[in-house]
């Protein structure tokens, strides 16, 4: 992996540590590498409401949206000490593309643990994704 790569599993390792899971005790944590050096981690809330929980990636995607990213997603790392390895739900494949499909970018997507680490791009996680092409010029400025 490259040093860069191992920097930002480290992040989402720190990011795991915040969890709330309470429920599942399977904490997660979410790193998203951004093309000017940026990164905005997550880690996952779940809810007594168990359906209500959110995982590590949504929560990451909604603060950098929240902070007004745009866009220049590169990579993103996705780690639990909980498990040996991870990779991200669907739902979180869908969440990520948004961010993903604003400038068009198709991100490495980094599942770390101590089982061994595995890369793919987000387009071969979430092929033919539906994303905002799909609603151009339906839709205002959000
Ligand atoms: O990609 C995933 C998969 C699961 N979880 C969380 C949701 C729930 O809180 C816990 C168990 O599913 O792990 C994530 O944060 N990301």
């Amino acid at each position: 992996m490259r040093e860069d790569y191992a920097d930002l599993v480290q992040q989402a390792q720190r990011a795991a540590e915040t969890a709330h899971a309470p429920y599942s005790r399977f904490r997660v944590g979410a790193a998203l590498l951004f093309a000017d050096g940026a990164v905005v981690t997550g880690a996952n809330v779940e809810n007594a409401s168990y359906g209500l929980s959110l995982c590590a990636e949504t929560v990451a995607v909604a603060r950098a949206l929240s902070e007004g990213r745009r866009g220049g997603l590169v990579a993103v790392a996705v780690t639990s000490p909980d498990a040996d390895t991870i990779s991200p739900c669907g739902r979180c494949r869908q969440v990520l593309n948004e961010l993903a499909a604003l400038d068009r970018a198709d991100p490495l997507v980094i599942g770390a643990g101590e089982g061994g680490t595995r890369q793919w791009r987000l387009s071969h996680l979430l092929p033919d994704a539906f994303g905002p092409d799909a609603l151009s010029g339906k839709e205002g400025e959000g």
